[in-house]
């Protein structure tokens, strides 16, 4: 096996060598990876920026993630936390701040195994809903680490209803202060992060009550532990929830108040306020207090959802051409299971998904932007907008790159299965996607509140005396439909008007364009039914789409390895057996296993087995 020159991403003990079958998919890429890299980043100095992170992160051995498919919840837990404190001396060592060009690329650098990740919710929480006051006084702690802080928004009852929040804040005019209370057990916060063993501070979303009247969800910082010994404060019971399918290291927690004080100030007040008196104003919608989830949900496409899906494509893609089983062509050898059209029909259209939202996201997060620019400035015009394209896009993108992972997992047979293949943790970890802040079904319905089609049901429905909101729940069903077809469809003209603008230097305007075509026509034959049953195509279109979808498979097959490469993850950030850059899964499975403390001695045999086969021995 001729020794290839391994990229500087190959780690491990493994030969070093490039396994063959991977090493010929590169040396027929229709274009420059490299340039493809840099346009994925933004620009040559951006890669170089990324990398100079990635290399500062994974050269510290404090950041490894090598054991981390061996670690307990606690494990996992402690590591994450000494990470977070590790990096904060890591980031002074190396001069990277907040506003820094360098900030944007740790966490991906870190595969967001660290601690605190609820503190960044709690940091933007204040920075958009606080005052300039409360922005000046908290920010700074919050920057320094001398707190920690939470986002308590959900409840043991409530989580998606949020008009139905049971947590209460009165204020008390006689001592300028919020009283804070979880009334019943339904009204316990449950599933805040960092809010289990870290948070020394939170922002609860309460009830407003002012002289008996109630003016809905509010945001309010209230200290939970101190910061001198992190006991819990007077009026505060809080822990963790318990093991979780993932997020081991984020230590999700319950929160219970009892005539919690706080002083007036503590309300976050840049929108709505009570003054002294108990007279409360507010600017623009009540709804301005639900912005932290507005801007988390456009966030937390990059870093949480779109990379597990180019890491899943990454490892199933490289697996499929080294991976060898059955016979295409008699006679000849087994073939790598990418030539297979139905292995092509799997992971193809997952990496065509993960280029389309990539560019999907850098519209969404620029929409944002001006929108957010608007609302600070007091004009509240874009909101509505902003509500209804963040949640139908969270929604539309979480769900089809979950099931993209899952898809690139099941791919891999058996070893896609086995945890050191890395798909399991990624898929894992991107359903709660679906679920946090805001689940799918109750955000594509927020989206479709616009949509026209099905409101014209609704109509007749309403107009035939059916109530309002037995008419709308009747129409549930398509509306959610409705709402991820007009995402999709706004996901689609973004990639193909991006294309458009594409250098059609280095061959990358020609793949996008097969990529962007693949998704689309992908969009069409998931969705045939649809498609005919309004007449917008007919069978023999249909047939022509088939047709053509099927054809672009086969060529994209060509650049699939490149493809994924120029998504320029690390050995070490994809953690996986099976995705290496080199190629040496069997390898590597087998070597990693060797890792695993169920190959150390249990007492299980001394106990049990022994005794079972020696006296089954004596009987024979
Ligand atoms: C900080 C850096 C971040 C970096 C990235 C980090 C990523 C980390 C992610 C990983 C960790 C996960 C942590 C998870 C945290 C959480 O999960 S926090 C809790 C999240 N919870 C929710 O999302 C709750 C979902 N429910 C709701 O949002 C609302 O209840 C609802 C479903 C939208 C309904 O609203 P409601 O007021 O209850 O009633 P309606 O009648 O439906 O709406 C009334 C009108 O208000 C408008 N509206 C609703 N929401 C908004 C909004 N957000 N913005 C603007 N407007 C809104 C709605 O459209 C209605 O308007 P009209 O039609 O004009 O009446
Ligand atoms: C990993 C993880 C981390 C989290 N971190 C935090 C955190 O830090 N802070 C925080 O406050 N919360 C957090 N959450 C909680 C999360 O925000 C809620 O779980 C989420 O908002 C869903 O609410 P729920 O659990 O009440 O689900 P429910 O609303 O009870 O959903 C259950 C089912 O009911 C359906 N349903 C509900 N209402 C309607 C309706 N009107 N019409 C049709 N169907 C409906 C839903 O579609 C769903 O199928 C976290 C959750 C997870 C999984």
């Amino acid at each position: 096996m001729a020794l290839l020159e391994t990229s500087k991403y190959s780690q491990g003990s493994v030969l070093g060598s490039v396994n063959p079958d991977l090493a010929s998919e590169r040396q027929t890429a229709s274009f420059s990876v490299e340039k493809l890299t840099a346009l994925l980043d933004g620009g040559v100095e951006q890669t170089r920026i990324r990398r100079a992170v990635v290399d500062a992160i994974e050269s510290d051995p404090v950041f490894s993630r090598e054991n981390q498919y061996f670690q307990t919840q606690n494990e996992r837990y402690e590591a994450a936390v000494k990470k977070a404190v590790h990096l904060q001396k890591k980031m002074h060592e190396m001069g990277w701040t907040e506003n820094g060009p360098e900030y944007k690329y740790i966490y991906r650098a870190l595969s967001g195994d660290v601690a605190f990740l609820l503190h960044r919710v709690f940091m933007r929480s204040i920075s958009m809903l606080g005052s300039d006051k409360q922005i000046a006084k908290w920010i700074p702690l919050a920057t320094q680490h001398k707190l920690i802080g939470s986002y308590a928004q959900t409840e043991l009852g409530h989580g998606t209803y949020l008009q139905g929040l049971e947590t209460t804040a009165v204020f008390d005019t006689a001592t300028q202060e919020f009283i804070l209370n979880t009334p019943k057990i339904s009204a316990m916060k449950w599933w805040p992060g960092d809010m289990g063993r870290s948070a020394t501070h939170t922002v609860v979303f309460a009830q407003l009550y002012v002289h008996g009247k109630c003016y809905g969800i509010h945001p309010f910082i209230v200290q939970i532990r101190s910061l001198q010994d992190h006991s819990l404060c007077p009026g505060v019971t809080a822990g963790d929830i318990g093991p979780k399918m993932n997020f081991e290291h984020i230590d999700n927690g319950y929160l219970l108040l009892k005539n919690v004080r706080i002083p007036r100030e503590n309300m976050l007040s840049k929108f709505c306020e009570v003054r002294p008196d108990g007279t409360y104003v507010r600017q623009g919608s009540q709804k301005i207090n639900y912005f932290t989830m507005t801007s988390v949900r456009i966030s937390l496409i990059a870093d949480e959802v779109l990379t597990p899906l180019m890491k899943a494509c990454t490892i199933a893609i490289r697996y499929s051409v080294v991976r060898r089983q059955s016979k295409l062509k008699p006679g000849e050898q087994e073939a790598k299971i990418l030539d297979y059209q139905t292995q092509q029909e799997k992971v193809l259209p997952q990496l065509a998904a993960a280029y389309a939202f990539h560019f999907t996201n850098d519209y969404l997060q620029e929409l944002f932007n001006r929108g957010y620019r608007e609302i600070q400035r007091k004009n509240f015009d874009m909101l509505p907008e902003l509500h209804a394209l963040s949640s139908g896009f969270k929604a539309m993108i979480t769900q089809h790159c979950t099931a993209g992972v899952e898809i690139c997992l099941r791919a891999c047979g058996g070893h896609g299965y086995s945890l050191l293949s890395g798909l399991p943790s990624l898929y894992t970890k991107i359903l709660a996607s679906c679920i946090y802040e805001g689940e799918n079904t109750i955000l594509l319905l927020q989206t479709a509140r616009l949509i026209s089609s099905t409101a014209a049901k609704l109509q007749d429905l309403i107009q035939s005396g059916v109530k309002k909101h037995d008419a709308w729940n009747q129409c549930t069903v398509q509306l959610v439909q409705a709402a991820k077809a007009h995402c999709h469809y706004i996901a689609v003209k973004n990639f193909a008007e991006t294309v458009e603008k594409l250098e059609t230097k280095a061959g990358i305007q020609k793949i996008m364009k097969h990529l962007c075509d693949l998704f689309a026509l992908h969009g069409i034959f998931s969705n045939t039914g649809a498609f005919l049953h309004d007449g917008y195509t007919s069978a023999a279109q249909m047939d022509m789409v088939t047709a053509s979808y099927l054809d672009l498979l086969a060529v994209i097959r060509k650049d699939a390895v490149p493809l994924v490469d120029a998504f320029d993850f690390t050995d070490k950030s994809l953690n996986s057996a099976l995705g290496s850059y080199d190629g040496q899964a069997y390898q590597r499975l087998y070597e990693w296993a060797q890792k695993s403390p169920t190959n150390q001695m249990s007492p299980a045999y001394e106990r049990y087995l022994k005794p079972l086969l020696h006296n089954t021995l004596s009987k024979l």
